[in-house]
Formats: structure tokens, C-alpha cells, sequence
């Protein structure tokens, strides 16, 4: 549902975030390697909305992300995507849900060298036996940026373009969320702006709801709000992030955490 602010602009109203976490906790290990990589955590990711997660690392970014897109499962709590219990799904049912509703962009581009770019885009659709909607296409397609390259293979591409690719691919299902581990890890700086740029328009144009890991500031920067964990907790949140606050609350966090 979507309503006029008083400043004059649309917002969405915040009645079923896209995913959610209740008192999520995530062991790893026994007895002496035992570590508790999530320690109760809540937490909402809102429909239509680009959420960053930073943290020092081993605070439980990725084991989050994990936990929240049904690639790993809790020890303990609940985990919703939509109104669908992750927590609570067989391992065939959480497969099939991946697929059709979740996108992933992960560090490593992950695409099949011997497909082309648009075969690469495309290939979610065709292992759910989904037909591309030419109108989502379109606008993903333009919004990519690949012009005449979609028919070369990764090979012949740039990292830049591969992974806008890779992004692309997330996006063509219309899922429910995208999930980024550390998107731009492997990028320049300048690919790393076309890359976030990239996932901002599919939030900003297609509505699409955005969680990503990230350990840079300028790229949390691009997020409507930033999740800040530490210890395995969420201990912070940052509304409307600039590169420098979320550089304070970083300086701040590593402070307590040392
Ligand atoms: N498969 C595993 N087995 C044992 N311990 C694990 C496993 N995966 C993660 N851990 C531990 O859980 C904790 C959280 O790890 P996680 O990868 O989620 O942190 P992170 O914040 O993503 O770290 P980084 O920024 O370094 O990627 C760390 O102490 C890590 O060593």
C-alpha cells in the first residue's frame, strides 16, 4: 500500500515487510568451536525499501543475510519472507521458494561462462519454465546498461559488466527480495557506483526491496537505512545513511567492540 507523505512523496506503509526475523539465533560448532554468530535477533526488512548491513567482521553480516534468504537454517527463532515461514519449510519447499522469490548478487559473479549475458539474465526464468515479462525485461534490460554486449559471453566482458549482469539476473523474476553479499568487493570504484546505482533504480523504479552486506561506507550510502550488527546483535540503525555517518557509527562500533 502506498500513501502521500507530508513532504509531498510516496511512501510505502510499513504493514508486511518483505522479511523478517524474530529472535533469531545462529550457532556454529560445539564445545570448543562453538560460536554463536546470531544472538536473538529481530529484525524487519520493509517492502520496497534498499537496506544496508555493515558490521566488523565476524559480527554475523553474512550469516544473517544467509538465515533471512533460507540458504542456511536457524538454530533457533523464525524467519518470514512475505508470509511464508522459512523456518519452518522442508528442504524441497525452501528450494522452490528461493528460486521463485529471491534474487542473489554475491561477490563472485557466478555466471555461466559458456551462456551469453542475456542467456545468463534469463536463466531463472527458464529453469522455473517462467516466460520473460517483456515489459520488466525491457526496463531492466536499459537500466543495465550492456547495450550490444548482452550476446557476448562473461569472458568478453568486464567485471563491471558481469556482475551488472549477475544483478540483472536477480532482478528478472521480480522477486521478493534481493539479497547482496559484499556486491562490489570485486569492482573498481566506478563500477562499484554503476553497480549500486543499478540496484537504487531497481528500488526507486521497480520497487524492488534491497538487503545488502557491505563493508564499504560509500556503498551503505546508497541504502535507504543501515543495520549495524556487532557480536552476533543488531546494536545500531542509521535512517537516510551519508558515507560519512555511517563512517562515525562504524569508528563508534569497532570503539565498543575492541
Ligand atoms: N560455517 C561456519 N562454521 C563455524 N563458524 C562459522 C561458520 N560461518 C561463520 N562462522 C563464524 O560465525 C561468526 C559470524 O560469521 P559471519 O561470516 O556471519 O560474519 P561477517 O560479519 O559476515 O564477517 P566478514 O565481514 O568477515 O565476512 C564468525 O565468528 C565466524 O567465524
Amino acid at each position: 500500500m502506498w500513501t502521500w507523505s507530508d513532504s509531498g512523496t510516496v511512501d510505502a506503509v510499513q504493514t508486511n515487510p518483505a522479511a523478517r526475523a524474530r529472535a533469531l539465533t545462529k550457532v556454529h560448532g560445539t564445545g570448543d568451536s562453538r560460536v554463536v554468530a546470531l544472538d536473538h535477533v529481530d529484525v524487519d526488512f520493509h517492502t520496497g525499501r534498499f537496506t544496508a548491513v555493515m558490521g566488523p567482521s565476524g559480527s554475523g553480516k553474512s550469516t544473517l543475510m544467509h538465515c533471512v534468504a533460507g540458504l542456511d537454517a536457524p538454530t533457533s527463532g523464525t524467519v518470514f519472507l512475505g508470509d511464508a515461514e522459512l523456518s519452518a519449510m522442508r528442504d524441497d519447499r525452501l528450494t522452490a521458494l528461493r528460486r521463485d522469490r529471491v534474487g542473489f548478487v554475491f561477490q563472485a559473479f557466478n555466471l555461466l561462462p559458456t551462456l551469453t549475458a542475456w542467456e545468463n539474465i534469463t536463466l531463472p526464468l527458464d529453469l522455473a519454465g517462467r516466460a520473460p515479462d517483456d515489459a520488466l525485461a525491457k526496463r531492466i534490460i536499459d537500466a543495465v546498461g550492456l547495450g550490444d554486449r548482452l550476446h557476448h559471453r562473461p569472458s568478453q566482458l568486464s567485471g563491471g559488466q558481469q556482475q551488472r549482469v549477475a544483478c540483472a539476473r536477480a532482478l528478472i523474476t521480480g522477486p521478493d527480495v534481493v539479497f547482496a553479499d559484499e556486491p562490489t568487493g570485486a569492482l573498481d570504484s566506478s563500477s562499484s557506483a554503476d553497480l549500486l546505482g543499478l540496484l537504487r533504480t531497481s528500488v526507486d523504479d521497480l520497487g524492488q526491496t534491497v538487503v545488502m552486506v557491505t563493508h564499504e561506507p560509500a556503498a551503505a550510502a546508497y541504502a535507504d537505512r543501515v543495520l549495524f550488527l556487532a557480536d552476533g546483535r543488531v546494536v545500531d540503525e542509521l535512517a537516510a545513511p551519508t558515507a560519512d555517518r555511517v563512517l562515525d557509527r562504524m569508528k563508534n562500533l569497532e570503539r565498543v567492540t575492541i
